[in-house]
């Protein structure tokens, strides 16, 4: 067994960011084929690739006895009518549970099981989301201009399954409608 230390990292409560960490960052180029309008990704793409999230990956074991853990930061923004999001996982034991905790901003967490049981909780500031074993997630901004910050929790050796999101897609997206955030079905989706 590998030895491993107690440690202290900083998570920023107003942005998120670690100074003891370098995080993963996703731009748009990243999430091709994940916004529903196609047509919107490319044009915003032709101006720039911009950040859309940024995570941090503690490198805990990847052992169930651990738990990985960070801050999870998704800009603000839409793609067409589509608000910026992560690109989604099941985790690859797929049984495995997470938890988020929303330290800032305004968004939502949804949810979908490979059985096609749907669901998308509210983020928050003081709210936290429990995705049960099973459940793909993926967080949504839908702020006008805050970033959404959340705290994740989940067993070390979880790992993550993009292939199934890339391929199918969700269910469901969220849109803006009447300048509200709205659930649709996905026009899109592959299943
Ligand atoms: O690109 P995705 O699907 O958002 O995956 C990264 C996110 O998922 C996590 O791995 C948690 O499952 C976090 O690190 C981060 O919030
Ligand atoms: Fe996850």
């Amino acid at each position: 067994m590998t030895a491993i230390f107690p440690s202290l990292h900083e998570f920023n409560l107003n942005n998120g960011l670690s100074s003891t960490r370098e995080p993963i960052r996703r731009t748009l180029s990243k999430m091709k084929g994940m916004f529903h309008d196609q047509a919107a990704f490319e044009a915003q793409l032709s101006k720039g690739d911009a950040l859309l999230y940024e995570f941090y990956d503690m490198g805990v074991p990847d052992s169930e006895k651990d738990v990985a853990y960070g801050t999870s930061i998704t800009y603000p923004g839409k793609v067409g009518d589509e608000y910026h999001m992560t690109k989604g996982h099941f985790h690859t034991v797929i049984d495995t549970a997470e938890v988020y905790y929303c330290l800032r901003g305004h968004g939502y967490m949804m949810m979908e099981t490979p059985e096609g049981e749907t669901q998308w909780l509210e983020f928050l500031p003081g709210k936290a989301v429990y995705v049960p074993g099973r459940w793909a997630h993926r967080s949504i901004n839908v702020h006008p201009t805050e970033p959404l910050v959340t705290f994740f929790a989940f067993p070390g050796n979880a790992g993550h399954d993009y292939g199934t999101i890339e391929s199918k897609g969700f269910r469901k997206l969220m849109v803006e409608r009447d300048g509200k955030p709205t659930v649709i079905d996905n026009p899109r989706w592959n299943g």
